[in-house]
Protein backbone atom coordinates (compact mmCIF):
# COMPACT_ATOMS: atom_id res chain seq x y z
CA UNK A 1 0.00 0.00 0.00
CA UNK A 2 0.96 3.12 -1.09
CA UNK A 3 2.39 5.35 2.23
CA UNK A 4 0.48 8.29 3.07
CA UNK A 5 1.03 11.59 5.19
CA UNK A 6 -2.15 12.62 6.53
CA UNK A 7 -3.00 16.11 8.19
CA UNK A 8 -6.22 15.23 9.89
CA UNK A 9 -8.38 18.34 10.82
CA UNK A 10 -5.69 20.49 12.43
CA UNK A 11 -6.09 24.08 14.83
CA UNK A 12 -4.18 25.77 15.79
CA UNK A 13 -4.15 29.74 17.36
CA UNK A 14 -2.15 32.18 18.33
CA UNK A 15 -2.99 34.22 20.85
CA UNK A 16 -6.54 33.85 20.66
CA UNK A 17 -6.63 34.29 16.76
CA UNK A 18 -7.35 30.76 14.92
CA UNK A 19 -4.56 30.64 12.16
CA UNK A 20 -5.26 26.91 10.79
CA UNK A 21 -8.97 26.05 10.81
CA UNK A 22 -9.86 22.18 10.39
CA UNK A 23 -6.66 22.18 8.18
CA UNK A 24 -7.04 18.43 6.51
CA UNK A 25 -4.74 17.26 3.25
CA UNK A 26 -2.92 13.98 2.05
CA UNK A 27 0.41 13.77 0.87
CA UNK A 28 1.45 10.58 -0.77
CA UNK A 29 4.18 8.78 -1.08
CA UNK A 30 6.23 8.71 -5.19
CA UNK A 31 4.43 12.36 -5.23
CA UNK A 32 5.29 15.84 -5.22
CA UNK A 33 2.58 18.14 -3.26
CA UNK A 34 2.71 21.47 -4.10
CA UNK A 35 1.20 23.93 -0.97
CA UNK A 36 -0.09 27.19 -2.10
CA UNK A 37 -0.96 30.42 -0.62
CA UNK A 38 -0.74 34.18 -0.26
CA UNK A 39 1.77 35.40 2.87
CA UNK A 40 0.50 34.75 5.64
CA UNK A 41 -2.42 32.34 4.97
CA UNK A 42 -1.06 29.13 6.84
CA UNK A 43 1.47 27.30 5.28
CA UNK A 44 4.63 27.48 7.28
CA UNK A 45 2.28 27.18 10.83
CA UNK A 46 1.16 23.73 9.11
CA UNK A 47 4.97 22.60 7.94
CA UNK A 48 5.96 22.64 11.36
CA UNK A 49 3.33 20.97 13.11
CA UNK A 50 4.13 18.38 10.70
CA UNK A 51 7.46 18.64 11.51
CA UNK A 52 6.79 18.57 15.12
CA UNK A 53 8.10 21.94 16.03
CA UNK A 54 4.66 22.97 16.85
CA UNK A 55 1.48 21.43 18.51
CA UNK A 56 -1.94 21.88 16.85
CA UNK A 57 -4.77 22.75 19.45
CA UNK A 58 -6.45 19.91 17.71
CA UNK A 59 -6.16 17.08 14.71
CA UNK A 60 -3.45 15.11 14.37
CA UNK A 61 -0.92 14.68 11.70
CA UNK A 62 -0.30 10.37 10.71
CA UNK A 63 2.34 8.36 8.65
CA UNK A 64 0.90 5.33 7.09
CA UNK A 65 -2.18 5.03 9.38
CA UNK A 66 -0.24 5.79 12.62
CA UNK A 67 0.62 9.29 14.56
CA UNK A 68 3.75 10.36 13.74
CA UNK A 69 6.77 9.72 16.40
CA UNK A 70 9.82 11.51 17.31
CA UNK A 71 12.20 8.59 15.12
CA UNK A 72 9.77 9.42 12.14
CA UNK A 73 10.45 12.98 12.31
CA UNK A 74 13.78 12.62 12.54
CA UNK A 75 14.21 10.61 9.33
CA UNK A 76 12.09 13.46 7.77
CA UNK A 77 13.95 15.75 4.96
CA UNK A 78 13.02 19.47 6.02
CA UNK A 79 14.08 22.74 4.86
CA UNK A 80 12.70 25.23 7.75
CA UNK A 81 11.54 28.50 6.76
CA UNK A 82 14.62 30.04 8.78
CA UNK A 83 16.92 27.96 7.08
CA UNK A 84 19.63 27.54 9.12
CA UNK A 85 22.84 26.08 8.06
CA UNK A 86 26.18 27.13 9.54
CA UNK A 87 27.46 29.89 8.00
CA UNK A 88 31.27 29.80 9.17
CA UNK A 89 31.07 26.13 7.83
CA UNK A 90 31.89 24.61 4.63
CA UNK A 91 29.33 23.75 2.31
CA UNK A 92 30.30 20.10 2.01
CA UNK A 93 31.40 20.09 6.07
CA UNK A 94 27.84 20.65 7.06
CA UNK A 95 26.16 18.64 4.53
CA UNK A 96 28.36 15.47 5.44
CA UNK A 97 27.48 16.70 9.33
CA UNK A 98 24.07 16.61 8.61
CA UNK A 99 24.30 13.20 6.94
CA UNK A 100 26.10 12.00 10.14
CA UNK A 101 23.22 13.35 11.97
CA UNK A 102 20.58 11.32 10.13
CA UNK A 103 22.92 8.21 10.99
CA UNK A 104 24.92 8.14 7.78
CA UNK A 105 28.33 6.49 8.13
CA UNK A 106 31.31 8.86 7.13
CA UNK A 107 31.60 7.38 4.09
CA UNK A 108 27.78 7.66 3.27
CA UNK A 109 28.10 11.06 3.98
CA UNK A 110 30.64 11.82 1.97
CA UNK A 111 29.41 9.86 -1.00
CA UNK A 112 25.87 11.49 -0.63
CA UNK A 113 27.17 15.09 0.19
CA UNK A 114 29.28 15.13 -2.94
CA UNK A 115 26.40 13.39 -5.23
CA UNK A 116 24.27 15.90 -4.02
CA UNK A 117 26.22 18.96 -4.58
CA UNK A 118 27.22 18.03 -8.23
CA UNK A 119 23.70 17.96 -8.68
CA UNK A 120 22.76 21.16 -7.45
CA UNK A 121 25.44 22.89 -8.92
CA UNK A 122 28.06 23.36 -6.01
CA UNK A 123 31.05 21.09 -6.46
CA UNK A 124 32.90 23.94 -6.87
CA UNK A 125 32.28 25.77 -3.76
CA UNK A 126 32.20 22.82 -1.95
CA UNK A 127 34.59 24.26 0.42
CA UNK A 128 33.86 27.30 0.60
CA UNK A 129 31.83 28.66 3.97
CA UNK A 130 28.31 28.85 3.37
CA UNK A 131 28.09 32.62 4.34
CA UNK A 132 30.39 33.54 1.01
CA UNK A 133 28.09 31.86 -1.18
CA UNK A 134 24.96 33.89 -2.31
CA UNK A 135 21.38 33.37 -1.53
CA UNK A 136 20.71 31.74 -4.42
CA UNK A 137 23.65 29.09 -3.48
CA UNK A 138 22.96 28.94 0.09
CA UNK A 139 19.55 27.70 -1.03
CA UNK A 140 20.70 24.92 -2.89
CA UNK A 141 22.54 23.89 -0.46
CA UNK A 142 19.96 23.86 2.26
CA UNK A 143 18.08 21.70 -0.95
CA UNK A 144 21.40 19.19 -0.59
CA UNK A 145 21.39 19.33 3.33
CA UNK A 146 17.77 18.38 3.72
CA UNK A 147 18.23 15.16 0.73
CA UNK A 148 21.63 14.43 2.28
CA UNK A 149 20.40 11.05 4.22
CA UNK A 150 18.13 10.04 1.01
CA UNK A 151 14.69 10.84 3.64
CA UNK A 152 11.41 8.92 2.78
CA UNK A 153 9.93 12.12 3.49
CA UNK A 154 10.89 15.69 2.86
CA UNK A 155 8.82 19.02 3.68
CA UNK A 156 10.38 21.91 2.24
CA UNK A 157 8.86 25.45 2.78
CA UNK A 158 9.69 28.05 -0.07
CA UNK A 159 12.38 25.59 -1.55
CA UNK A 160 12.41 27.56 -4.74
CA UNK A 161 12.26 31.45 -3.58
CA UNK A 162 14.87 33.10 -4.24
CA UNK A 163 16.36 30.92 -7.29
CA UNK A 164 17.21 31.57 -10.66
CA UNK A 165 15.14 29.63 -13.45
CA UNK A 166 18.01 27.80 -14.15
CA UNK A 167 18.72 26.39 -10.65
CA UNK A 168 14.96 26.20 -9.98
CA UNK A 169 15.19 23.24 -12.75
CA UNK A 170 17.92 22.01 -11.04
CA UNK A 171 16.23 21.74 -7.79
CA UNK A 172 12.80 20.64 -9.52
CA UNK A 173 14.74 17.77 -11.20
CA UNK A 174 16.45 16.75 -8.15
CA UNK A 175 13.19 16.54 -6.08
CA UNK A 176 10.81 14.94 -8.65
CA UNK A 177 13.78 12.13 -8.59
CA UNK A 178 13.45 11.47 -5.25
CA UNK A 179 9.27 11.40 -5.64
CA UNK A 180 9.83 9.07 -8.69
CA UNK A 181 12.12 6.65 -6.25
CA UNK A 182 9.13 6.96 -3.85
CA UNK A 183 9.58 9.88 -1.22
CA UNK A 184 6.56 11.40 -0.37
CA UNK A 185 7.24 15.79 -1.01
CA UNK A 186 5.37 18.47 0.39
CA UNK A 187 6.64 21.51 -0.85
CA UNK A 188 5.62 25.36 -0.18
CA UNK A 189 5.63 27.82 -2.60
CA UNK A 190 4.07 31.06 -4.25
CA UNK A 191 5.15 31.03 -7.45
CA UNK A 192 2.22 29.09 -8.65
CA UNK A 193 4.24 28.74 -12.37
CA UNK A 194 6.68 26.57 -10.93
CA UNK A 195 4.10 24.59 -8.28
CA UNK A 196 2.00 24.14 -12.12
CA UNK A 197 4.85 22.74 -13.54
CA UNK A 198 6.21 20.23 -10.67
CA UNK A 199 3.33 18.92 -8.30
CA UNK A 200 1.16 16.03 -9.12
CA UNK A 201 -1.01 17.09 -6.08
CA UNK A 202 -1.86 20.56 -5.21
CA UNK A 203 -3.18 22.11 -1.75
CA UNK A 204 -4.71 25.61 -1.77
CA UNK A 205 -4.98 27.64 1.32
CA UNK A 206 -6.33 30.93 2.49
CA UNK A 207 -6.70 32.29 6.05
CA UNK A 208 -6.29 29.14 7.04
CA UNK A 209 -8.49 27.14 5.23
CA UNK A 210 -7.96 24.92 3.09
CA UNK A 211 -9.91 25.82 -0.18
CA UNK A 212 -8.62 22.89 -2.36
CA UNK A 213 -6.71 19.86 -2.30
CA UNK A 214 -6.22 16.82 -5.21
CA UNK A 215 -4.44 15.93 -7.60
CA UNK A 216 -3.63 18.78 -9.93
CA UNK A 217 -4.98 17.28 -13.22
CA UNK A 218 -8.60 16.84 -11.54
CA UNK A 219 -8.77 20.03 -10.32
CA UNK A 220 -8.41 21.68 -13.44
CA UNK A 221 -11.11 19.43 -15.10
CA UNK A 222 -12.92 20.46 -11.73
CA UNK A 223 -12.69 24.35 -12.30
CA UNK A 224 -12.86 24.21 -16.50
CA UNK A 225 -15.64 26.53 -17.39
CA UNK A 226 -17.75 25.15 -21.05
CA UNK A 227 -14.55 27.20 -22.43
CA UNK A 228 -12.90 26.75 -25.93
CA UNK A 229 -10.59 27.90 -28.13
CA UNK A 230 -11.56 28.09 -31.75
CA UNK A 231 -9.22 29.42 -34.87
CA UNK A 232 -10.19 29.42 -38.08
CA UNK A 233 -9.14 30.86 -41.68
CA UNK A 234 -11.93 33.27 -41.48
CA UNK A 235 -12.92 36.21 -39.72
CA UNK A 236 -15.40 34.32 -36.31
CA UNK A 237 -17.48 37.64 -36.47
CA UNK A 238 -20.53 35.27 -36.90
CA UNK A 239 -20.10 34.23 -33.04
CA UNK A 240 -21.67 37.42 -31.65
CA UNK A 241 -24.81 36.08 -32.86
CA UNK A 242 -24.54 32.48 -32.34
CA UNK A 243 -27.35 31.34 -29.51
CA UNK A 244 -26.22 29.36 -26.33
CA UNK A 245 -22.35 31.09 -26.84
CA UNK A 246 -20.81 34.21 -25.14
CA UNK A 247 -17.75 35.31 -26.40
CA UNK A 248 -14.74 35.86 -24.03
CA UNK A 249 -12.55 36.52 -26.16
CA UNK A 250 -12.16 37.78 -30.09
CA UNK A 251 -9.07 38.63 -32.14
CA UNK A 252 -10.35 38.17 -35.87
CA UNK A 253 -9.91 34.60 -36.52
CA UNK A 254 -9.31 32.92 -33.34
CA UNK A 255 -11.85 33.18 -30.20
CA UNK A 256 -12.72 31.78 -26.91
CA UNK A 257 -15.91 30.99 -26.39
CA UNK A 258 -17.62 29.76 -23.41
CA UNK A 259 -20.95 27.45 -23.82
CA UNK A 260 -23.57 27.71 -21.90
CA UNK A 261 -24.37 24.32 -19.70
CA UNK A 262 -25.96 22.04 -21.88
CA UNK A 263 -24.88 23.47 -25.28
CA UNK A 264 -23.31 20.85 -27.29
CA UNK A 265 -19.57 21.99 -28.07
CA UNK A 266 -19.86 20.01 -31.37
CA UNK A 267 -22.85 21.75 -32.82
CA UNK A 268 -20.47 24.71 -32.36
CA UNK A 269 -17.51 22.73 -34.16
CA UNK A 270 -19.88 21.96 -37.43
CA UNK A 271 -21.08 25.65 -37.50
CA UNK A 272 -17.42 26.62 -37.96
CA UNK A 273 -16.76 23.69 -40.19
CA UNK A 274 -19.91 24.86 -42.49
CA UNK A 275 -18.00 28.40 -42.43
CA UNK A 276 -14.61 26.94 -43.51
CA UNK A 277 -11.36 24.94 -42.17
CA UNK A 278 -10.67 24.91 -38.74
CA UNK A 279 -7.39 24.79 -37.25
CA UNK A 280 -8.27 24.27 -33.61
CA UNK A 281 -11.12 23.51 -31.07
CA UNK A 282 -9.70 22.93 -27.82
CA UNK A 283 -11.00 23.02 -24.19
CA UNK A 284 -9.63 25.58 -22.67
CA UNK A 285 -7.98 24.20 -19.27
CA UNK A 286 -7.66 26.76 -16.29
CA UNK A 287 -3.94 27.60 -14.90
CA UNK A 288 -3.45 27.08 -11.07
CA UNK A 289 -2.77 30.75 -11.07
CA UNK A 290 -6.57 31.13 -12.70
CA UNK A 291 -8.13 28.39 -9.87
CA UNK A 292 -6.22 29.75 -7.01
CA UNK A 293 -7.93 33.07 -7.53
CA UNK A 294 -11.13 30.79 -8.19
CA UNK A 295 -11.00 29.05 -5.04
CA UNK A 296 -9.42 32.23 -2.58
CA UNK A 297 -11.40 34.87 -3.84
CA UNK A 298 -14.59 32.91 -3.24
N1 LIG B 1 4.54 32.29 16.62
C1 LIG B 1 3.51 33.01 16.17
N2 LIG B 1 2.86 33.87 16.99
C2 LIG B 1 1.80 34.60 16.56
N3 LIG B 1 1.30 34.53 15.30
C3 LIG B 1 1.89 33.70 14.46
C4 LIG B 1 3.02 32.89 14.83
N4 LIG B 1 3.39 32.13 13.74
C5 LIG B 1 2.54 32.47 12.75
N5 LIG B 1 1.64 33.39 13.16
C6 LIG B 1 0.54 33.96 12.35
O1 LIG B 1 -0.14 32.89 11.73
C7 LIG B 1 -0.54 33.25 10.42
C8 LIG B 1 -0.03 32.21 9.43
O2 LIG B 1 1.38 32.35 9.32
P1 LIG B 1 2.29 31.37 8.45
O3 LIG B 1 3.71 31.78 8.69
O4 LIG B 1 1.92 29.98 8.73
O5 LIG B 1 1.84 31.76 6.97
P2 LIG B 1 2.52 31.37 5.59
O6 LIG B 1 1.42 30.88 4.74
O7 LIG B 1 3.67 30.49 5.80
O8 LIG B 1 2.99 32.79 5.05
P3 LIG B 1 4.33 33.24 4.27
O9 LIG B 1 4.13 32.85 2.85
O10 LIG B 1 4.29 34.72 4.47
O11 LIG B 1 5.49 32.58 4.95
C9 LIG B 1 -0.02 34.64 10.18
O12 LIG B 1 -1.06 35.54 10.38
C10 LIG B 1 1.06 34.80 11.22
O13 LIG B 1 1.19 36.15 11.60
Amino acid sequence: MTKVLRVSAVDRGFAGRQVLKDVSFDVTAGRMTGFVGANGAGKTTTMRIILGVLAPDSGEVTWDGRPLTRADRQAFGYMPEERGLYPKMSVREQVVYLGRLHGLTAAEATRGADDLLARVGLTDRAEDKLETLSLGNQQRAQVAAALVHDPEVLVLDEPFSGLDPMAIDTVVSVLRERARAGASVLFSSHQLDVVERLCDDVVIIADGVIRAAGEREALRRQYARREFELMVDSDLGWLRDRPETRLTDLDGRRAIVELEPGADDQELLRDALARGPVRTFRPVVPTLAEIFREVTTR
